[in-house]
C-alpha cells in the first residue's frame, strides 16, 4: 500500500509537499541542510502532525491508526539514535518486536545476521563503535518486519563495506515488497541505489523522479547552489563538485 502526503505544510518547515510513495521501491529524500528532510520523514512516520494537508497509508489516514498498528506498519530510524539503557545489542534489537507484543526470536536473529551483528549480540551498547551502534538501531527496525522502513541517514556512520551490505539488504527488502525511504546526503548513493528521489529545497519539493532526472546537475545547481559533474557509468556514478571560482 502506498504511503502518501498530500499538500502538507508545517509552520516554516514544509510547504505544500505532495508525493505518493510506492512499496517495493527505495525512495531517497535529498536536499541541503535544513531543507526539511527529517521533518518530512517524521511526518511520514506519524510522529509529527502537519498544520494542513493529509498523510495516508493505503486508504487510512495515518494519524487515525492506533499507535501499535502504525508501529507495525512503519519502522522509523531517527538520525543519531541513543539507547536509553546500557543493555546488550540483542535486547535493543528485540525491542523491535514491541508493536507485535511477542518475543519472536527468528526476526531478531535475522536482523542481527543482516546487519552483521550476531557476534556482538551480547555486547553492551556502551562498548560499541558508532557504526556498530547505528547498525544495532537499524536492526531493531528490521526486527519489527514493518511494511515501511523509514531511515534518517542510515548509512552516514558506516564504512564503505557495511554501506554496500546494508544497501544490498534494503534492496532485498524492497524486492520482497517493503517500502524503503531513506534520507541521504550522499547524492552518489542516492543516484546509484534509489529507484526514486525526492529533492527538497526550503521545505518544498524541488524535484521528484528517477535519480538521473531528480539529481540532474541542473537541479543540484539550483537547489544546492553547487556546480557538479556526474562521472562513471549508470549504477556506478560519482559526483564531482567544482569549487566556486575566485
Ligand atoms: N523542533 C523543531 N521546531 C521548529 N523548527 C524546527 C524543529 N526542528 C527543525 N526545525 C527547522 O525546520 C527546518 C527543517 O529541519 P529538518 O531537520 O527537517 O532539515 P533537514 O533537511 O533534515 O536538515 P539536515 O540535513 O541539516 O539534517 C530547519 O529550518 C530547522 O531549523
Amino acid at each position: 500500500m502506498t504511503l502518501s502526503v498530500n499538500a502538507i505544510s508545517l509552520a516554516a518547515r514544509l510547504s505544500g509537499v505532495s508525493a505518493a510513495l510506492q512499496p517495493g521501491q527505495i525512495t531517497a529524500i535529498c536536499g541541503p541542510n535544513g531543507a526539511g528532510k527529517s521533518t518530512l520523514l517524521s511526518v511520514l512516520a506519524g510522529l509529527l502532525v502537519v498544520d494542513s494537508g493529509t498523510v495516508q497509508i493505503g486508504d487510512d489516514t495515518l494519524n487515525d491508526l492506533p499507535p501499535k498498528v502504525r508501529a507495525r506498519r512503519i519502522g522509523y530510524l531517527p538520525q543519531n539514535g541513543e539507547a536509553a539503557w546500557d543493555v546488550a545489542v540483542r535486547n535493543v534489537v528485540a525491542l523491535g518486536r514491541m508493536p507485535h507484543g511477542d518475543m519472536a526470536e527468528r526476526p531478531v536473529d535475522a536482523a542481527l545476521e543482516a546487519l552483521n551483528l550476531t557476534a556482538l549480540s551480547d555486547r553492551p551498547m556502551s562498548r560499541l563503535s558508532g557504526g556498530e551502534r547505528a547498525r544495532t538501531f537499524l536492526a531493531r527496525v528490521l526486527a519489527g518486519q514493518p511494511q515501511w522502513i523509514l531511515a534518517d541517514e542510515p548509512l552516514a556512520a558506516l564504512d564503505i563495506a557495511h554501506q554496500l551490505a546494508l544497501i544490498g539488504h534494503l534492496k532485498r527488502e524492497a524486492l520482497s515488497g517493503t517500502g524503503v525511504v531513506l534520507v541521504l546526503h550522499d547524492l552518489s548513493l542516492a543516484m546509484n541505489h534509489a529507484d526514486r528521489v525526492l529533492v527538497l529545497g526550503n521545505g518544498a519539493l524541488a524535484a521528484d523522479g528517477a535519480p538521473q532526472n531528480a539529481l540532474d546537475t541542473g537541479v543540484i545547481e539550483r537547489v544546492w547552489g553547487v556546480s557538479t559533474e556526474w562521472l562513471g557509468k549508470p549504477g556506478e556514478r560519482a559526483l564531482i563538485a567544482r569549487p566556486p571560482g575566485p
